[in-house]
């Protein structure tokens, strides 16, 4: 087994730089229905250009690169345990060399371990099987599309859609408004599993097991076929859209698997996974560790960097405001939902760690007048002690909602840069003080990280790379109001108008 550790070392990097082949040919779909000029086809576009940036730099495809979840089969007899210490050193080396984020942290004390390594991380589930080859399938699931699972306990009342009972039409309702409560907030468009039956726990197993299936297969059950069919077919009707900027695609994918259950509990669990949906998988040598073959390769690999963009009929629909911090008031008054906006130079990121320190204590830096970016990046410090950004797109920003209206009041922030909108405690607090939220394209990592020219210091690393405040420079850092300081938000206007056309799907269909 020499050839162990460097096979799942291959298998993780090409997972986090490489979008599989199906996941690009739905990604493709999705752009080919959105209309030029609309914000859902500008999303689109920074997507393909970053899957393309992704394969060209080998980084990361997003900066958060999730939990890695590892199903390992073997054959009898084949030693599990150096799988096991392969796959840990293969993990350690990724995270050494900016492939993967350290994402692993202490959930008593903060503490970041630094490599991925830690109790429960990474997971690795293994099966014994007849055949006489290894079969390894890796998965790297965000921490805001998990955020977006979503677990239903069958009776229910589910708004918009009244009584969802222990049938297939109710499991068709949970379906429907589990993608309606993701809105854009796990980087829509999505990916669901769902499993139906098992337990609370072996539910959420079989809906995840669900995205370990390609997006092109066919259900074999029959009556599965049709509710999947009839979830992407209607699911697309709701118009969240890309990133939740509204517009024809919000599903790129829906899988279906059931278990039994015992006669009480009926769960239908659904399993959330952002546009940057990666998973890989590779069958090895028994005895070697040498990849055999590369699983999810069937079909033609799209080459988005061959796809031109249609920049002047973007341009024609929007209006594009340069900004530069120190921001002033009534820069930020001017801004209307809608806007593009092109930052230079100065930002700072703050995410959740930095948002509960500065509720509590003075910032490390004057803030009046900046920008507060919620990223956490992949970071890599070269032999002469200088950072060099790997990947760095926006984080989901509800998360911060308990904070950041008091925040930016107290330091006088003018503008945050997050994605999937935040609630009606900021979208005051901008009124109030003069504020403005910017919409980043979710997943856009390598697009973002090139914006960024240098990083020019870094403080409150003690709670580690993702969630420090990096200094950064940056030029034509670009994003959209989507809330402003006239009480304006285009989160809440869509999340409205998507309540309204799931009611179209109350009534029962199976
Ligand atoms: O942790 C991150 O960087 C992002 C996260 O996956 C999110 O979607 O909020
Ligand atoms: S930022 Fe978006 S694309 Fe990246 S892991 Fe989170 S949900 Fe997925």
């Amino acid at each position: 087994m020499e050839k162990l550790q460097q096979s799942m070392y291959k298998l993780i990097v090409e997972t986090s730089t490489r979008l599989p082949k199906d996941v690009r040919r739905a990604v493709a779909r999705a752009k080919a229905s959105e209309s030029a000029g609309t914000r859902a086809a500008m999303s689109l576009s920074t997507i393909t250009n970053n899957i393309s940036m992704a394969d060209v730099n080998v980084s990361p495809i997003c900066q958060d690169t999730g939990l890695p979840t590892f199903k390992v089969k073997t054959p009898v007899g084949v030693n599990q345990l150096k799988i096991k210490a392969a796959i840990k050193n293969a993990i350690a080396e990724a995270t050494k060399g900016g492939k993967l984020r350290p994402n692993s942290v202490d959930s008593l004390t903060g503490e970041n371990s630094g490599d991925n390594l830690g109790e429960g991380t990474p997971v690795i589930k293994f099966e014994q099987w007849e055949k006489d080859y290894i079969d390894v399938r890796l998965i790297l699931k965000g921490g805001g599309c998990e955020n977006k699972n979503i677990q239903y306990s069958l009776p229910c009342e589910l708004e918009g859609l009244g009584r969802a009972g222990r049938d297939l039409d109710g499991i068709r309702k949970c379906i429907m408004h589990s993608v309606y409560q993701a809105q854009g907030q796990g980087c829509s468009a999505g990916f669901i599993g769902v499993g139906i039956g098992g337990d609370r726990t072996s539910g959420y197993e079989l809906a995840k097991e669900q995205l370990f299936r390609s997006v092109e297969d066919v259900n074999p059950n029959e009556e599965l076929r049709k509710l999947e069919e009839y979830v992407m077919e209607n699911a697309n009707k709701l118009g969240i859209g890309t990133m939740g900027f509204g517009g024809e695609t919000t599903l790129l994918g829906c899988k279906v698997g059931v278990m039994n259950r015992i006669p009480a509990s009926f769960f239908v669990s659904v399993a959330y996974n952002c546009w940057a949906y990666r998973r890989l998988g590779v069958t090895l040598h028994a005895e070697t560790g040498d990849i055999n073959e590369w699983l999810y390769n069937e079909g033609e690999e799209i080459d988005f960097s061959k796809e031109k963009v249609d920049v002047e009929e973007v341009k024609s629909e929007t209006r594009e405001v340069v900004l530069q911090a120190p921001i002033t008031e009534a820069q930020i008054r001017e801004l209307k939902v809608g806007d593009v906006v092109k930052i230079n130079g100065r930002m700072y990121t703050g995410r959740d760690a930095i948002h509960k320190h500065l509720s509590d204590n003075d910032a490390p830096v004057d803030l009046n007048g900046q920008v507060i970016y919620h990223c956490g990046p992949v970071m890599l410090k070269d032999e002469e002690g200088n950072w060099h950004v790997k990947a760095a797109g926006p984080t989901t920003s509800i998360r911060e909602e308990p904070y950041q209206g008091d925040i930016m009041k107290k330091f006088g922030i003018r503008a945050v840069i997050g994605k999937g909108g935040m609630g009606p405690k900021t979208l005051a607090a901008l009124k109030e003080h003069g504020g403005v939220y910017l919409n980043a394209i979710g997943g856009a990592a390598q697009y973002y990280a090139d914006c960024i020219k240098s990083v020019d210091g870094v403080d409150l690393m003690q709670f580690g790379i993702p969630e420090a405040m990096w200094h950064l420079s940056v030029e034509g850092f670009t994003a959209v109001v989507t809330m402003d300081s006239h009480g304006n938000s285009l989160h809440e206007d869509v999340d409205k108008s998507s309540l309204e056309k799931l009611e179209q799907f109350k009534e029962r269909v199976f």
